[in-house]
């Protein structure tokens, strides 16, 4: 993979698996795969949404065991490598290693972005399992840059192989980003990744600004699905990466054809900026809450904007989706006892 100098994990099998309430069929992620493979993605990732152990009340059931899906992708590809999600105290290491003897070759594991502690026991057994491993720090936009490098420095000194910078709400502006990525750029040894969220309509000038700081592992979803607004598009941040002469040795012509024939069709709606979403970006929300706070919404006869609002006030992180429920009820007027 030489040749790659921005190396694009697609994220439309796992993020995207939010925006559809963690549909996908064998089907369908054997033909995406194969068409991203066909392109020359380098890797895909492939789980539930919430990662690896996801499909549960808290977070919605998978229509499809994700192990199913995980053995489907691996089959499809000839060449990508395919990764999984796993956030600790929802995957456990009995599914990493389930997920490692079907043959992912890459894990992602994902904490707040101030409990990066919590990886190391992940970290360092897809080490000792041989797979590539990334640190992915979630909801990055809530703490300062400091901070942030401190909990990259924890992921690093685990043995994360790459460790990302994850604007989880979308929320952070171009500035916010180069901040970021050039502190850990400058401190940390291993290579920096940064995955975007298009709430505020930012994704791809906050990829662009990463790049420029020096990122090399970035995240896209081809036509945008992924949660909330979706992510950085990948069909066209590989052609506005090849203007740029930066080279992804993605086929720019296949990524086309295969998010407007294989991945449009899939989408229950097109994506879009919503009102919804882009609250999303504007209180610095976890872009996952966004369908589970529509349905409060509905149930409680509430604008979803103000349920939003509300948790971007009090700050609720990933893991708090019961909080939803219980802000829902207290607007409404209903008594938490
Ligand atoms: C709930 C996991 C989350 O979707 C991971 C991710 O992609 C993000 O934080 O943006
Ligand atoms: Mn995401």
């Amino acid at each position: 993979m030489s040749e790659r100098e921005v190396v694009i994990t697609e994220v439309a099998l796992r993020d995207g698996s939010h925006a559809i309430s963690h549909s996908f069929t064998t089907e369908q992620v054997t033909n995406v795969v194969k068409s991203l493979d066909d392109a020359n993605v380098p890797y895909i990732e492939v789980s539930h949404g919430d990662g690896l152990g996801g499909s549960s009340i808290q977070y919605g059931f998978s229509k499809t065991n994700e192990m199913e899906l995980i053995e489907a992708a691996v089959n499809a590809a000839e060449r990508s490598a395919i990764a999984v999600l796993l956030l600790p105290g929802i995957g456990t290491v009995e599914d990493l290693k389930e997920a490692e003897k079907i043959g992912a070759k890459m894990v992602r594991v994902a904490t707040h972005v101030t409990e990066a502690d919590v990886s190391k026991q992940h970290i360092q057994l897809a080490k000792e399992l041989g797979m590539e491993t990334v640190g992915f720090l979630m909801m990055s936009h809530m703490v300062p840059a400091e901070k942030l490098l401190e909990q990259a420095l924890l992921m690093e000194s685990y043995g994360a192989d790459t460790v990302y910078v994850v604007d989880s709400a979308g929320a952070l502006l171009p500035h916010e980003v180069r901040e970021r990525i050039s502190l850990l750029k400058e401190n940390l040894s291993v290579k920096v990744g940064f995955h975007a969220h298009n709430n505020l309509s930012l994704a791809m000038a906050n990829t662009l600004a990463a790049i420029e700081e020096g990122a090399t592992r970035i995240d896209g979803s081809v036509r945008c699905l992924g949660a909330g607004a979706g992510n950085t598009q990948t069909e066209v941040l590989v052609s506005v990466l090849d203007r740029l002469n930066i080279q992804t040795g993605i086929d720019i012509y296949k990524m086309m054809d295969l998010a407007e024939d294989i991945v449009a069709p899939i989408l229950q709606e097109p994506q879009e900026i919503t009102k919804g979403s882009l609250v999303l970006g504007y209180a610095g929300v976890y872009s996952s809450f966004l369908l589970h706070a529509y349905r409060a919404a509905e149930k409680y006869r509430l604008d979803p904007r103000d349920i939003l609002i509300e948790l971007g006030k009090r700050k609720v992180v990933g893991g708090q989706e019961d909080m939803i429920i219980d802000v829902a009820s207290e607007l409404a007027g209903y008594k938490i006892s």
